[in-house]
C-alpha cells in the first residue's frame, strides 16, 4: 500500500489558493516542491469556477481587502457546492477588527474543513484575551488543545493550532506534533505555506483529521530536514524547498490521536 505523500504526488491536486500579497509565491513554489499544482485566482469574475474545477480552496486573509473577502465567501460556496475541502488561514484574526470581522462572515458563510492557524489567531476565534502582535503568535495565556477543541466543535471542522509543537483537534479527538525548528518562524510565510499544504493533503486523502496530522508531520520533518543544512533564515529557505520535494513517506511519522476527556 503507498503512503499517503506518494499518493498526493500521483494525484497531483491543484491547489486554488486566495492568498496574501507577501506569501503568494513563496507558497507556489512550495506547493509544486511538494507534488501539488497551484492555483492563485481571487477575481469575483472566476472564483466559483476554479474552486469547482480545484481539489481545494484555501482562504487566506493576510492581506485581505473588501472585494477579495466578498470574492472568498463566492468561492467557499463553490467548494462546498462541489465537495472540495476549503481551508482557511485566519492570518492576523486578532490584530484588527476588519479581520475578526472577515473570519467570523467566512465562519458563517460556508463549511470549512481546517481552520490552520497560531496561538494568536486561535485566541482572537476563541475570543479569549490575548496580546495579539500582527500576524506573529503574539502573547497571552490559554491551555491550546482545550480551546482548539472548543473551536473545532463550535464550528464543526478541525483546527490545527501551529507553533513549536503543533496541536490539531476536531473536537473529540486531539494529537500533538513535534519536531521542525525555530528558524520556521524567522522567515515569512511559514504558515501561510503550511495551510496550503494541508489542502493538499486533504484534496488526497480519504480521511481528513489523518491527511491533516500528515501534513504538520511532513512540514515539521521538512523544516527540522532543512535546519540541518542552515539554520540562518536566508538559506534556509532555499534548503525547505529542496526538503520538501525530497522528503518520502518513509521519513514521515504521524502520531496516533488522542481522545479528549470532557467534562
Ligand atoms: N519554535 C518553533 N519550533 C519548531 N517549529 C516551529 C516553531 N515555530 C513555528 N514552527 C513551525 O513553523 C510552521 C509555521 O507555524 P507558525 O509559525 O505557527 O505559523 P504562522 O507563520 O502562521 O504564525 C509550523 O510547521 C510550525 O510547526
Ligand atoms: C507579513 C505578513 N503581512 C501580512 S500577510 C503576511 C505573511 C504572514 O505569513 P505567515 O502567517 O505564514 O507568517
Ligand atoms: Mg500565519
Amino acid at each position: 500500500m503507498s503512503g499517503m505523500l506518494t499518493e498526493l504526488r500521483e494525484r497531483r491536486p491543484l491547489v486554488h489558493c486566495m492568498t496574501n500579497i507577501v506569501v503568494a509565491n513563496f507558497q507556489a513554489n512550495g506547493l509544486l516542491a511538494l507534488g501539488a499544482s497551484p492555483v492563485m485566482a481571487d477575481a469575483p469574475e472566476e472564483v466559483e469556477e476554479m474552486a469547482s474545477a480545484a481539489s481545494c480552496t484555501v482562504l487566506n486573509i493576510g492581506t485581505l481587502r473588501l472585494g477579495t473577502l466578498e470574492a472568498m465567501e463566492m468561492a467557499g460556496r463553490a467548494a462546498n457546492g462541489a465537495g472540495k475541502p476549503v481551508v482557511l488561514d485566519p492570518v492576523g484574526a486578532g490584530a484588527t477588527r476588519f479581520r475578526r470581522e472577515a473570519v467570523s462572515r467566512l465562519l458563517g458563510a460556508m463549511e470549512i474543513m481546517l481552520i490552520r492557524c497560531n496561538a494568536g489567531e486561535l485566541a482572537a476565534i476563541a475570543g479569549v484575551d490575548w496580546q495579539a502582535s500582527g500576524v506573529d503568535a503574539g502573547q497571552g495565556e490559554m491551555d491550546v488543545e482545550a480551546v482548539a477543541a472548543q473551536v473545532a466543535r463550535k464550528h464543526g471542522c478541525l483546527v490545527a493550532v501551529t507553533g513549536q509543537t503543533d496541536v490539531l483537534a476536531d473536537g473529540e479527538r486531539t494529537v500533538r506534533i513535534s519536531g521542525g525548528h525555530p528558524v520556521m518562524s524567522r522567515i515569512t510565510g511559514a504558515g501561510c505555506l503550511l495551510s496550503a499544504v494541508c489542502g493538499a493533503f486533504l484534496a488526497a486523502g480519504n480521511d481528513p483529521f489523518r491527511a491533516v496530522a500528515t501534513a504538520l508531520a511532513f512540514y515539521k520533518a521538512a523544516g527540522g530536514r532543512a535546519a540541518e543544512k542552515s539554520s540562518l533564515p536566508g538559506s534556509f529557505l532555499p534548503a525547505f524547498i529542496d526538503q520538501m520535494a525530497l522528503l518520502e513517506d518513509k521519513d514521515l511519522t504521524v502520531p496516533e490521536p488522542e481522545k479528549e476527556v470532557r467534562a
